[in-house]
């Protein structure tokens, strides 16, 4: 059986794994579970812990192929970093960056990444980086509110409605999903885009609510931005 490349995505709440062969990138839902063969090598991006790194190296007992780690660097093909330290970006940026750049080449972006922070980035259409936000995420405020309030208390449930609520889980839940609203649109207010692409855990939830901006969802994008970095 022909064997691929596993690329990791470790982000600060999960980890995202994908098989890659022969150019196809498939999703394994599971990780560290069934993969479609053993991979000869490891890539992967962290913005987690080394502790965190190193467990999961444990757990998915592949010790015995070789992990290349991927950072942000200053530039990579089209793409040019705007900041004067490249590798202190979260590389899960600069990949998603990397990966839009692929569906859409020579194309002014506005890239959006909603996981535990949420992040914006507007890449111009010669491939430089002109700055980003760092937003907390959908859980990541609802948590902030609860810790710093004596009675702000929220429900397992997660249910979001651009709508105004009555009761303490619901105002709290929709407020932050307001909130996350809000800046996708600021952004295309102060850079306004023809093309804006998704990507994170929680982009299919926002999507519905983005109807009216040229916004599409790439739940791949950061491992597409990855396999420029594969060699073989
Ligand atoms: N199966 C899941 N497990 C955990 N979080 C999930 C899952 N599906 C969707 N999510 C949402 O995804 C968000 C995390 O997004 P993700 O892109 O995985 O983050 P990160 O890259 O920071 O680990 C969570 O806040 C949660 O709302
Ligand atoms: C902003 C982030 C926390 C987002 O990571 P995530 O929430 O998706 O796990 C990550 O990209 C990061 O740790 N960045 C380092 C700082 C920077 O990008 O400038
Ligand atoms: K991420």
């Amino acid at each position: 059986m022909k064997q691929g490349i596993l690329l990791l995505d470790i982000g600060n709440t999960r980890v995202k794994a994908v098989y890659w062969l022969d150019g196809q990138l498939t999703a394994i839902t599971d990780f560290p579970g069934v993969m479609p063969a053993s991979p000869v090598a490891v890539y992967y991006a962290s913005v987690a812990t080394d502790e965190r790194l190193e467990q999961l190296r444990s757990e998915s007992q592949l010790t015995d192929v070789d992990w290349h780690q991927i950072r942000s660097e200053a530039q990579k093909d089209q793409l040019r970093s705007s900041y004067a330290k490249p590798e202190t970006m979260g590389v899960d940026r600069w990949l998603a960056m990397l990966g839009a750049q692929q569906c859409y080449p020579h194309t002014e972006l506005l890239v959006i990444d909603a996981g535990t922070a949420l992040t914006i980035d507007h890449l111009a259409a010669d491939g430089q980086h002109r700055g980003g936000w760092i937003v907390p995420g959908i859980h990541m405020q609802q948590k902030a509110v609860t810790n710093y309030t004596a009675r702000v208390f929220n429900r397992d449930q997660q249910q979001f409605e651009l709508a105004f609520a009555q009761d303490t889980a619901s105002c709290l839940q929709n407020g932050v999903f307001a909130a996350i609203l809000a800046v996708i649109r600021q952004a295309n207010q102060l850079v306004p885009q023809a093309k804006m692409l998704i990507t994170g855990g929680d982009a299919t939830v926002l999507m519905p609510f983005l109807a009216e901006l040229p916004i599409e969802i790439e739940p791949l994008l950061i491992f597409r931005g990855m396999t420029r970095y594969i060699v073989n």
